[in-house]
């Protein structure tokens, strides 16, 4: 075959559980525009009646035609004959019970729950408030930071996708990290802002609009802290905070470098790790969340004053932190353009 003859890309079917979600339904719109995934099936939960997509999220309306099914256990028969991935937006301890029955299907599967992500299964217990049922499974599921993972771990059939936050925070830090910049010692202080629907869908007094002003939350003890720090390698300070705004994360984060370290060098590490991912966007201003929201992309933004580094990134928590980076991973396995389906975006209000 010649180089400018295009190589036809094998496509594969996509289930979505969890579609009455928020996450779901992003992964819902997204894979409906997907070039080579075609979604199959979307389900909500068990005590659910089947209702259309457009009933759940009325904006779809004659945009998108599906039908939201109630997921039972008696799906999983035959489900390898209709399908080949599994994208799971469920609760962690759903997705964590789920996965391995889809698994053993056939279907590989993509997980936006942190059920698979802290490969400590010791963890799971003060940070998740359950002891995890399938502990050998950690091993065998890649960490999802799509721009991070290896050609080696694509190779596996269980995605842990990448938190929210973490996404955020770790995209910010690694590079840094990974060339050998940080102070010895240093502990990076990340304060991270999300919009309301980082809670999900189900209502919730905390989550109601008149509640929701500005205000920090899971002090030292929220369950992306571990998760950031298994992927940096060393202690952070993490405060999430929630703010009155619809959708997005803004993380501002503050870190000791080595001494001698010049501008150029940390623009230099930026660049040598992102300069080939569509995905990041490094910028020469502060990011916004208004920039991102309905976008698949992080933006990263940073400033020095002597060895005191500020970074700032920016994403949509339910698309690059979530669904977006579900399908950016599955691109990456099925060896799919990387930005495939992920060029519109999704909702924007
Ligand atoms: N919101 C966010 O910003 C992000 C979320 N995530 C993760 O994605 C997952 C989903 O989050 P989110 O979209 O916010 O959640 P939502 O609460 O909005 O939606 C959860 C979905 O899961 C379904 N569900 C719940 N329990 C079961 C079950 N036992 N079997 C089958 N389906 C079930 C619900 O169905 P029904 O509607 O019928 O109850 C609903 O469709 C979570 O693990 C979350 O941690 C990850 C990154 C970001
Ligand atoms: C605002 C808000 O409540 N955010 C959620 C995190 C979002 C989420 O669902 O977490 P994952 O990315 O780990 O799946 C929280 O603090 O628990």
């Amino acid at each position: 075959m010649s180089q400018s003859q295009s190589v036809v890309l094998s496509k594969k079917r996509a289930i979505v559980l969890g579609a009455a979600g928020y996450s779901g339904a992003e992964l819902v719109q997204l894979l409906s525009q997907h070039p080579a995934i075609e979604l199959v099936a979307a389900y909500a939960s068990a005590n659910r009646e089947p209702e259309s997509f457009a009933s759940l999220y009325p904006r779809y309306s004659g945009l998108l035609e599906l039908t939201v099914l109630p997921w039972q256990p008696e799906e999983l028969t035959d489900l390898a004959t209709r399908a080949d991935i599994a994208f799971l937006a469920l609760p962690h301890e759903a997705s964590e019970a789920l996965a391995p029955q889809l698994l053993a299907a056939g279907l590989v599967v993509f997980d936006l729950s942190g059920a698979f992500r802290l490969k400590d299964a010791a963890l799971y217990p003060e940070f998740y408030g359950y002891s995890h049922q399938h502990p050998l499974l950690l091993a065998q599921a890649p960490y999802g930071l799509a721009e991070w993972i290896s050609a080696s771990e694509l190779e596996q059939s269980l995605f842990a996708v990448a938190g929210c936050y973490p996404t955020a925070s770790s995209l910010a830090l690694l590079p840094l990290v990974q060339a050998g910049l940080l102070a010895e010692g240093a502990v990076p202080v990340i304060n991270a802002i999300s919009g309301v629907s980082g809670a999900g869908r189900k209502a919730a007094l905390g989550t109601s609009f008149c509640e929701v002003g500005l205000a920090p939350y899971g002090f030292f003890k929220h369950r992306h802290r571990p998760e950031i720090e298994q992927t940096l390698g060393c202690p952070v300070v993490f405060t999430p905070h929630l703010g009155n705004f619809k959708r997005g994360i803004l993380t501002t984060i503050s870190v000791r470098l080595k001494a001698g370290i010049h501008k150029a060098e940390v623009d230099a590490v930026y660049q040598q790790y992102y300069q080939h991912k569509p995905m990041v966007r490094l910028l020469s201003r502060p990011p916004n969340v208004a920039d991102v929201a309905g976008t698949c992309f992080c933006d990263l933004h940073w400033q020095q004053d002597g060895e005191q580094l500020l970074v700032v990134s920016a994403i949509d928590n339910l698309l690059k932190g979530a669904a977006a980076q579900a399908v950016q991973l599955a691109n990456l396995k099925y060896g799919y353009p990387e930005q495939a389906g992920l060029q519109g975006g999704g909702y924007r209000d």
